[in-house]
């Protein structure tokens, strides 16, 4: 595949910049991808791994001359590696990120782009609980939706940024940023918030490490526990950012619970079986349009492999 990129700058390097890096690498679409991750300790497993072409010990040193800067930090992260970049960055370059909120993100990071700078906020809907410069994966993208938000940026430059996310594997689209941020509130934040609690509601009861607990565990509860070892300082900062559609969607998710808790405690067995009638049929509507793509292994590039 041709060239897209000439040089591209990941700054944080975990999970997705991984995985971005991996899968430029598999599609040959970026001449070089330099790298910055805050801590020693990241940078020096990211070249062990040979995670990134060049790794570099400052931010602005890895932005320079770059034609693509991908902002792959905590949402909380945004403003403050936007800030230290912006001077470096090349007049012409495209900025975009990962972040899971996309308001927040472009609230944060607008007011430091420079005139000359095109940013595209952009949320590739693939991760796994996984994190850190390990984790990543070359597959992760493929098949998954990634959303730009594109907000009257140049269309030439998110044509091109669609491409370079088709060539990592995803679906794209474009949304508005609010629409963005209520959809993952319903498909993804509020999910997490549910595993995060049913977990620790069985840990409140004391009984997770216990054997029995972990030897039975049934399929839905070992599918909260994966979603809820996901990294604390990603979600602190998904739900302290996409706080309004969070808190809306709870709240109807509550009146739904007291309902179905209704329902358990009188004995309204047709309003239970109604209800999981019309829930079964939305993942078979998942299943049918062709939507059920499971990440496809939780292992690593398949060069290190
Ligand atoms: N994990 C997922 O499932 C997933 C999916 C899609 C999008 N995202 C988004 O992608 C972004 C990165 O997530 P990830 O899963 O790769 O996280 P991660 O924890 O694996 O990696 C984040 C990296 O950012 C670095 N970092 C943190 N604060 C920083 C700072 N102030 N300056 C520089 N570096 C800093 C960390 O050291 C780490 O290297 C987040 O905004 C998240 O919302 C995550
Ligand atoms: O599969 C997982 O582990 C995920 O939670 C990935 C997931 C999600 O689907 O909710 C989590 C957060 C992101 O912003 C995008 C994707």
């Amino acid at each position: 595949m041709a060239v897209i990129y000439d040089r591209v700058a990941l700054i944080g390097l975990g999970l997705i910049a991984s995985s971005m890096f991996w899968a430029m690498k598999r599609a040959g679409v970026a001449g070089e991808v330099v790298g910055y991750a805050r801590s020693v300790e990241t940078r020096d497993t990211a070249r062990r791994i040979g995670l990134c072409d060049v790794v570099c010990d400052s931010a602005a040193e890895a932005v320079a001359g770059a034609d693509l800067v991908v902002l792959c930090v905590p949402v909380g992260a945004m403003d403050r590696v936007a800030r230290e970049i912006a001077p470096a960055l090349k007049p012409g370059a495209v900025l975009s990120d990962v972040g899971s909120v996309k308001r927040a993100v472009i609230e944060a990071v607008g007011p430091y782009v420079p005139e000359d700078v095109h940013f595209i906020a952009a949320h590739p809907l693939a991760g796994t609980e996984q994190s850190g410069p390990e984790a990543g994966f070359a597959e992760l993208f493929d098949n998954r939706w990634c959303l730009l938000t594109p907000e009257g940026a140049d269309p030439g430059e998110t044509a091109r940024l669609r491409r370079f996310w088709e060539a990592l594997g995803s679906k794209v689209d474009e949304m508005d940023p609010d629409h963005h941020d209520l959809v993952l509130a319903v498909t993804s934040h509020t999910p997490h918030l549910i595993a995060y609690t049913m977990v620790g509601v069985a840990d409140d009861l004391g009984r997770v490490t216990d054997s029995e607990v972990v030897n039975f565990s049934a399929a839905g509860f070992r599918d909260f526990t994966r979603i809820a070892a996901s990294d604390p300082t990603m979600w602190r900062d998904v739900f302290l950012t996409n706080k309004d559609a969070t808190l809306e969607i709870l709240g109807r998710f509550t009146e739904e619970l007291f309902a179905l808790q209704r329902a358990i405690r009188q004995g309204d067995g047709e309003h239970l079986h109604a209800y999981f009638t019309r829930t079964r049929a939305i993942r078979r509507g998942i299943i049918e349009a062709g939507q059920d793509t499971d990440v496809p292994n939780f292992g690593r590039n398949p060069e290190k492999s």
